[in-house]
């Protein structure tokens, strides 16, 4: 048995009109309506207050009782207000399109919505009214026989079961060529009247998994999916026999606010987390069909959802969306995604036809009957034929001329392209130019406007790659600065005899592993990006090559170290050293080695870094040692005085070296870790332009009905539950939430951490975290790390409770958050934390954690955005902000 909805085999098919219905195949909208149910008495008792207006049978408004920037108003196909019965819900919102299953044509109807917004209360509604019209049906159409099967499934937990027989455990998806994807060994039973239906139903009632939550008493916990599959023959006007066959499909979705309960508990978290993908799948699904696109890539095969769905989203059926939601105040954020869903799901498009069965011998005889036709029209072709002939070669031949056209246009915008590189690459401020690169989302987007012609974008679009490769040439660069001054540490390490062998055997470890890692990321990039390939191999070459000498300089030092003699002092390289930076040196810190990514204490950070990194600059103030000058030290070799004097100067020296050269490496590893997310970003955006003018189609606002404001909610509304999912650093989240709010100059930062994220997300589905067969498994070590990361940064945070927290605030926030008291200050400050950033669903939420965290860490809002593109920013509380570098670092690790 299967779960796919009816296809009759293509050699069957024959999509004739019956008397019926007057067309065969047509595209048409889904039709999508809006459910507000009443509040309930959980609510009352609350003194929540009315949100939302029902202004007239297709417009929502929100009264605007928080004072939110923008009055919503929403259209739909119809809206019903609170006071609609369940009766008025069917015929305006699904009876339609559920009786075209009688007609041969697959349905579906699904409720979606927020938990407790009343999707169960109104498909049990649909049911019931189906059921009735169905047999009414039936009993009236005399003339046919009808034959109705039952299934029914839920997804819990990415798994498949069958609700008519649980014992059979998880099903399997299987694709089928003709049937798409089908649900094997699904029982499937044949219904005998209305009340074995009845029946039906309500044993899958009782097999759902239900639970109890803070907003519904029987909350379900699953996606539930009944299929009705009726077969009804019929004589024909010629006495054949005919068949159609349909499914009518009634979906009631688990609520869509899970992630509150999923840091309860282990089987609660994967629960959590499983819904939120199917949804947020589903979500991508209806975004992606929403921009009227069925070509590119759909991400049906993302979750079994909207696998087992996809012949009703855009495909081989009609199909009606109820979308339900509270009334209630509290609950506006919900709604609002709701809403944002349901605007999309407006546009998109299904292909219905009819699923006709014609008996063999008829369909032999018609087949007949057309082979002859084909071949009298192949002897003496008729003038229309001809004339049908022209027009098409017409019309090639116009398409043809569009396209040279358009060809011509590329070529042009390529030229252009080539002329500004060209300009740029001779251009010789670097740097200045980088942050301009950046900033193409700043001062120059917010010219970009809705008016902003095609081929200009266009013309933009095709710039950028430019740009970008220039960009990760100047990535290199620094890479290449970093590697000098690595190799500066290699000669103040070989100019010194360090008595502690194993902390330099360390520090050289620390310094291969980020070679290594640079390796890694560079091989990572040549993988994924088929442009950048040229520019990453050049980068291969000078920087790895480079890297890697640098590698056989650091075992040459450490075996020159261990190999020299005892008291052996040849100290004739590091004094020279010394003495040429005696006059740059005007502390007495032990700042030997100096990274351009510490704060410019001593106004260094533009010189000549042959001065400024002298390894043994600033050194210290000691006169004694300034008159031991390393000439009159080597001119004296028989001066055991001044040889004792270099030894216990170097003896200091070089314990204070190993304190610096730490500071050094871990600065250096930060910086690291700053670069790879930044080529990260820029592999991203290389790759999107890359994918070209296809993928243009996801262009929301080029392509979306939607106002800008709601397809930036949309598209931060997406983040922030991909930064949930992908276990990304709640510092990170801060910062991005509090610098993008929606202006014009936002839209492409936001759109690259969207694409980085869905990239993320989808390499975390890959390897296997969102396989469903894993139910039980541990998860990756990847997310492991990421989660132990994220656990480590909020240990960190809730340290920061006590210094930038005022008692006042805490104990204001301990009331709001619901910390209870008792078990100790530290413990609270650690519970407040850990319910930060924990519901990606609750933006209100959300919102109270960006101020928080942001607070902790002393982030202002008036931040530079920059630092989300190739700025290298000095966050004024740098340590603060390693937590998070480190942890993308660790996600791009991937
Ligand atoms: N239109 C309505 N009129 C009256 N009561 C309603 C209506 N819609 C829902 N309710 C009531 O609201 C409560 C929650 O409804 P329901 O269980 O259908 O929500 P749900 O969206 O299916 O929730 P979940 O996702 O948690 O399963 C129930 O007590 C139900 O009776």
């Amino acid at each position: 048995m299967s779960m796919s909805a009816p296809v009759t085999p293509l050699t069957k098919i024959r999509t004739t009109t019956p008397s019926s219905t007057p067309r065969t195949r047509e595209e048409e909208k889904i039709l999508v309506t809006v459910r507000v149910r009443p509040l309930t008495p959980r609510e009352l008792a609350n003194y929540d207050l009315f949100a939302w207006n029902c202004t007239d049978d297709n417009t929502l408004t929100s009264t605007n009782l928080n004072h939110d920037r923008h009055t919503s108003t929403y259209t739909f196909d119809r809206v019903f207000d609170p006071s609609c019965p369940n009766r008025s819900v069917y015929e305006q919102g699904a009876r339609d399109v559920a009786l075209s299953a009688i007609k041969g044509i697959n349905s579906t109807i699904f409720a979606y919505g927020q938990t407790s917004s009343g999707k169960t209360y109104t498909m049990k509604g649909i049911a019931d009214n189906c059921i009735n019209d169905i047999y009414a049906h039936i009993t009236n159409a005399t003339a046919s026989r009808f034959v109705l099967k039952f299934s029914a499934i839920e997804i819990y937990n990415e798994t498949v079961v069958d609700l008519l027989n649980r014992d059979s455990g998880a099903l399997r998806l299987l694709d089928d060529p003709e049937k798409g994807t089908v649900v094997e060994k699904l029982t499937e039973e044949v219904v005998r009247n209305s009340q074995h239906l009845r029946s039906l139903i309500a044993t899958c009632e009782d097999q759902r998994q239900v639970g109890e939550t803070s907003l519904n008493d029987r909350s379900s916990r699953s996606h539930q999916i009944i299929r009705l599959t009726i077969e009804s023959s019929f004589h024909d006007e010629s006495g054949c026999v005919k068949s159609l066959l349909a499914s009518l499909s009634l979906v009631d979705l688990a609520g869509s606010e899970r992630a509150s309960q999923t840091y309860a508990a282990g089987a609660r978290l994967k629960e959590g987390s499983h819904i939120n993908r199917s949804l947020l799948t589903l979500t991508n699904v209806i975004r992606k069909l929403s921009g009227g696109k069925k070509s590119g890539h759909i991400p049906y095969r993302d979750s079994k959802l909207t696998r087992i769905l996809q012949s009703s989203l855009g495909g081989n059926a009609r199909t009606a969306i109820i979308c339900t939601m509270s009334p209630a105040l509290s609950h506006v954020d919900q709604s609002r995604n709701t809403l944002a869903f349901a605007t999309s799901a407006k546009e998109v498009t299904n292909t219905a036809r009819i699923n006709m069965v014609v008996a063999e011998k008829q369909l032999v005889k018609h087949l007949q009957k057309e082979v002859s036709r084909l071949k009298a029209e192949l002897l003496s072709p008729e003038p229309s034929s001809s004339e049908c002939l022209k027009s098409l070669l017409a019309e090639k031949e116009q398409k043809i001329q569009q396209m040279q056209r358009e060809m011509d246009e590329l070529k042009r915008e390529r030229d252009l392209a080539k002329s500004q590189l060209q300009k740029l690459q001779d251009d010789d401020r670097p740097s200045r130019q980088a942050v301009k690169r950046l900033s193409f989302g700043g001062e120059n987007s917010s010219k970009v406007s809705g008016s902003e012609t095609k081929a200009h974008r266009r013309r933009r679009q095709s710039i950028e790659p430019c740009m970008l490769v220039r960009e990760i040439r100047k990535i290199g660069m620094m890479q290449r600065q970093l590697g000098d001054e690595a190799d500066r540490t290699l000669e103040l390490l070989s100019s010194h005899r360090l008595e502690n062998n194993e902390s330099i055997v360390r520090l050289v470890a620390d310094i291969k592993s980020m070679t290594a890692s640079l390796k890694d990321d560079l091989s990572a990039n040549e993988e994924e990006s088929g442009s950048l390939k040229e520019e990453i191999a050049r980068l291969k070459c000078e920087e790895l090559a480079s890297l890697e000498k640098k590698l056989e300089h650091v075992q040459k030092s450490l075996d020159k170290l261990v190999s020299v003699e005892e008291g052996g002092v040849d100290s004739r390289t590091p004094l020279k050293n010394k003495k040429r930076n005696n006059s740059n040196n005007s502390g007495g810190m032990p700042n030997y080695i100096r990274s351009p990514c510490l704060p410019n204490v001593r106004g260094t950070e533009n010189r000549d870094p042959e001065t400024r990194n002298s390894p043994v600059a600033a050194a210290n103030e000691d006169t004694s040692l300034k008159k031991a000058t390393p000439r009159s030290a080597s001119k004296q070799p028989g001066s055991s005085v001044n040889v004792k004097k270099i030894q216990m100067m170097f003896k200091t020296a070089a314990e204070d070296n190993i304190q610096s050269i730490k500071a050094y490496v871990t600065d250096l590893k930060e910086r690291v870790a700053k670069l790879q997310y930044q080529k990260q970003l820029l592999v991203c955006q290389v790759l999107e332009l890359e994918e070209g003018n296809d993928e243009r189609g996801d262009d929301l606002e080029e392509q979306s009905p939607m106002p800008r404001h709601l397809v930036f909610e949309d598209h931060r509304n997406q983040i922030i539950m991909l930064w949930h999912l992908c276990h990304v650093s709640i510092i990170h989240r801060t910062q991005f939430y509090m610098l993008f709010r929606g202006e014009a100059a936002d839209d492409i930062y936001v759109q690259v951490e969207l694409r980085r994220l869905t990239w993320l997300e989808q390499k975390l589905s890959d390897l296997g975290n969102a396989s469903p067969a894993l139910l039980g498994d541990e998860p990756a070590g990847y997310v492991t790390s990421s989660i132990k990361a994220l656990k480590q940064e909020r240990e960190y945070l809730a340290k920061r409770v006590s210094t930038e927290l005022s008692a006042e605030e805490r104990e204001v926030l301990y009331k709001k958050w619901e910390i209870p008291v008792g078990g100790g200050k530290q413990r609270r400050r650690l519970q407040l934390v850990n319910r930060l950033w924990t519901d990606p669903l609750n933006l209100s939420q959300v919102k109270e954690s960006a101020e928080i965290v942001a607070k902790l860490v002393g982030f202002c809002e008036t931040g530079s955005k920059e630092m989300f593109a190739l700025n290298f920013v000095n966050p004024s509380d740098k340590k603060s902000w390693m937590g998070g570098w480190n942890m993308i670092s660790n996600l791009l690790h991937l």
